[in-house]
């Protein structure tokens, strides 16, 4: 049984030494991204007040503009980053598809790699030696493989840490959107190991741009606007919310921008 339970959890990134009140002012009410607080420390609330509920069989699609916590959110599921306030509830093994290079080692070979990625997952060595001649075939990396990973081009990389990561059937399987690297064989061979994942997996949550992706994949959607959940509920609701939120927006702004212009005309 998977579970994933969030009760009102803000997330905060302290930013050392920036103080300064003239650009706090200046972006303190942009559309884009979380609340800029002033404080002794200058601080970004990336999340607010978040509640939600995931159980066995959800997909949840998360949307939400260029920094509105998405990102964010997958890490505080991944336990990656620690809630500032409110508390994270995540029963079953978790798969985080974000953050891929993380505790990777620059001086280990591509093999040493896949068995620090496997323990990171919480797998023994005996459970990692099972899976190892399969992954290093997918890679293709074949004799690459032996040598340290400082050797490695981007995209053989993310060949080796995507192969790792998906070899195991996670019970919350936690994806950031990334499968834009790679060429384009790997990328079809990716997306074909992901989509058997994501049907293996319990619940599943994935950030994305592409509505199409999400409407293929996702079965509820979140709404996320300057780290406040907006919205949580069926995925085709959760784009009718959004598209109804972008349409006032923009009417707002042609308000603003008609009045603007009459006020330098007059
Ligand atoms: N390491 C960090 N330090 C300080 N602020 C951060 C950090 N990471 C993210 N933020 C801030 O937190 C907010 C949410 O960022 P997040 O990356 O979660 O957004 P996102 O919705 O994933 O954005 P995008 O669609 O652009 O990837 C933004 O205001 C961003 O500036």
């Amino acid at each position: 049984m998977a579970k994933i339970e969030l009760t009102k959890v803000a997330v905060e990134y302290p930013v050392p030494h920036m103080q300064n009140r003239s650009f706090v002012g200046a972006v303190k009410n942009a559309a884009i991204g979380g609340l800029i607080k002033r404080e002794k420390v200058l601080r970004i609330r990336a999340l607010d007040g978040v509640t939600l509920t995931l159980r066995d069989g959800d997909r949840l699609g998360i949307l939400g503009r260029n920094g509105a916590g998405k990102t964010t959110l997958l890490k505080t599921m991944a336990a990656i980053l620690p809630p500032t306030e409110g508390r994270v509830c995540v029963e079953g093994r978790i798969s985080p598809l974000i953050s891929m290079m993380l505790g990777l080692d620059n001086e280990a070979s591509g093999y040493e790699n896949i068995r620090i990625r496997g323990r990171l997952m919480g797998l023994n060595d005996s459970q990692i030696d099972e899976v190892m001649p399969e992954i290093a075939d997918f890679t293709e990396l074949e004799d690459y493989l032996e040598l340290p990973l400082k050797t490695y081009s981007s995209g053989m990389r993310m060949r080796l840490t995507f192969a790792a990561s998906t070899s195991f059937r996670p019970e919350v399987l936690l994806l950031d959107e990334w499968l834009g690297t790679g060429d384009v064989e790997f990328r079809n061979k990716a997306a074909r190991r992901l989509r058997a994942l994501i049907d293996k997996s319990g619940v599943f949550v994935f950030a994305s741009h592409s509505r199409s992706l999400h409407q293929r994949i996702s079965n509820k959607g979140a709404v996320l606007e300057n780290g406040k959940l907006l919205f949580f509920g069926d995925i085709d609701d959760a784009f009718e919310f959004q598209d109804e939120r972008r349409a006032k927006h923009e009417r707002r702004e042609k308000t603003r921008q008609a009045a603007r212009a009459k006020k330098k005309s007059g």
